[in-house]
């Protein structure tokens, strides 16, 4: 779907073909407050796409373009809500945004939280298509390997490092 509305689905099987998935589950425990701690510092997933669930204990916010936290409140239980990844923001040129998001918890109750990942395979290049790149779209990101990038933000100073991504391949 992302691929069509984007005119590439030329590269789904590529990207079908290069693609991992994670299935995580996650727990955080109530902090006992009533003010809002934080349970999950801000980050962008350095991933493709992440599908997420959370319990009934709310707590997922999302920071907007006009740098405001927003809290995700789903339409019912059981909705997932998508997040775009650095992977695709970097592979579409900027067309899609990879939105910093945390995770702020108060009371006493756990929350659950499911996320599943898609991820590039160990080796794969990201490399924007020539589609994505003209006058008024100049290349942001040199190609790179994913888990190159990964390797850097384990390192002391890529954990510091909010902005990864562009600090590693940003042009
Ligand atoms: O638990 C959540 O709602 C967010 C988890 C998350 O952002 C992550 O694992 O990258
Ligand atoms: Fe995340």
């Amino acid at each position: 779907m992302v691929l069509e509305s984007l005119g590439l689905e030329k590269y789904l099987e590529e990207h079908m073909n290069s693609t991992n998935y994670l299935l995580r589950v996650m727990k955080y425990k109530g902090p006992q407050t009533s003010e809002a701690k934080l349970g999950l510092s801000p980050h962008t997933d350095k991933n493709i796409v992440t599908i997420l669930n959370q319990n009934q204990v709310e707590g997922l916010e999302i920071l907007t373009k006009n740098r405001k936290w927003i809290s995700y409140k789903p339409f019912q239980p059981g909705t997932f809500i998508a997040l775009i990844g650095d992977a695709l923001h970097a592979w579409s040129n900027g067309r899609l945004y990879s939105p910093f998001h945390r995770v702020m918890m108060s009371g006493n109750e756990a929350r659950y939280s499911t996320a599943l990942f898609s991820i590039p395979k160990g080796g794969y290049l990201i490399k924007t298509p020539p589609e994505m790149v003209d006058e008024e779209h100049p290349l942001l990101y040199k190609p790179y390997v994913h888990v190159e990038l990964l390797d850097y933000c384990y390192t002391p100073r890529g954990q510091a490092d909010q902005f990864a991504l562009r600090t590693y391949c940003g042009l």
